[in-house]
């Protein structure tokens, strides 16, 4: 990361900014926003993937970003980053606006995110993978390629950094292996740590939890969570809401491309306009509490001989 950039990073002793007492509605001004964004909008054809009119993004907190299939999210994230070009619409990182730069000064610029496929390289080791990622994310400098000791030096600091990062994340014994042999949950890890390869202020984890088995599961929320103690920002898609409920201090849905709630976790998973935007579209994730709440009490009704409204439409989506 550049230097401009690092005094912007709480110290991991700095207290946690406190969110409870920020109103819960769509698109609420943050205390300290480390991204700031107004009116982007992406098409595909006659969909609008993604519409969103404000959002901010609190520095040195978790925020999860939730919200049904389609909702908008990972178009939302490949904006943000550099990944995809919007029809409209502007968002500043630091203070510094992103329009039109390329995904590897975003990430230079202290912003890097993951994929939900993961872009490990199968055919290139653990340690190659690491060393991958401060090359291809910082991009080359025409000197320090041109100058030997230069670059040799940069290597071996690179490699100092990936070994140290290899340890944290407990694949330091899969160093010498090749990525593909490794599992799901542990690609999600390496991923993880080739994305802290360029010391990100903001890290963006595009579900981090997906195909990953329930033993590796605590050890990678326990990752997540230290990323926020030593003062990075974490921004995160996922579906798996014990995980939102378990590590986030904000909450922001999506559904139909727009922001239609933000919140603490209760807040957020209290709120109707979060159940209907769950309820009235497609879900093929587990059900949350707070779903079998809502389709228990519907069934009740339904016993009861009333009218059956969200149960029976969330039973022809549910297999
Ligand atoms: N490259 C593309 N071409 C056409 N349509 C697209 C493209 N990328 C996304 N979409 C559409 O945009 C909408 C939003 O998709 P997106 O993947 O951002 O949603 P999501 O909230 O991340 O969903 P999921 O939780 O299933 O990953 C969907 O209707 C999707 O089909």
């Amino acid at each position: 990361m550049s230097a401009d950039t690092e005094p912007n990073r709480p110290s991991a002793a700095a207290p946690r900014p406190d969110l409870s007492g920020l109103e819960a509605r769509p698109g609420v001004p943050k205390p300290d926003p480390i991204v700031k964004g107004d009116g982007i909008r992406r098409t595909f054809g006659g969909l609008a993937a993604v519409d969103v009119e404000h959002i901010e993004i609190q520095r040195g907190v978790i925020t999860a970003l939730i919200g049904p299939n389609g909702a908008g999210k990972t178009t939302l994230f490949n904006l943000l980053t550099g990944f995809d070009m919007p029809d409209s619409g502007e968002w500043s990182f630091n203070g510094t606006s992103l329009q039109r730069v390329a995904p590897y000064k975003v990430a230079r610029l202290g912003m890097v995110r993951t994929f939900q496929l993961t872009k490990v390289l199968a055919k290139l080791t653990v340690i190659e993978n690491m060393r991958l990622g401060a090359t291809g994310q910082r991009g080359e400098k025409f000197w320090s390629a041109a100058l030997p000791f230069l670059w040799r030096s940069q290597e071996e600091a690179n490699t100092r950094r990936a070994d140290d990062l290899l340890a944290r994340f407990k694949l330091d014994a899969k160093r010498e292996d090749f990525a593909g042999s490794l599992s799901g949950g542990q690609r999600k890890l390496l991923e993880m740590a080739r994305a802290l390869m360029v010391d990100p202020e903001l890290i963006m984890l595009d579900e981090p939890m997906a195909g990953v088995n329930p033993a590796l599961k605590q050890s990678l929320l326990g990752h997540v969570k230290s990323l926020r103690d030593e003062g990075r920002t974490v921004l995160f898609v996922e579906h798996d809401m014990d995980m939102v409920r378990d590590i986030s201090d904000w909450v922001i849905v999506m559904a139909q491309g727009q922001i239609v709630a933000e919140g603490t976790p209760s807040e957020v998973m209290s709120n109707p306009a979060v159940i209907d935007a769950y309820l009235g579209a497609h879900h093929d994730t587990d059900l949350t509490e707070l779903d079998e709440h809502e389709i228990d009490s519907e069934a009740e009704a339904e016993l009861a001989h009333e009218t059956p409204r969200k149960a029976d439409k969330h039973r022809k989506d549910v297999p």
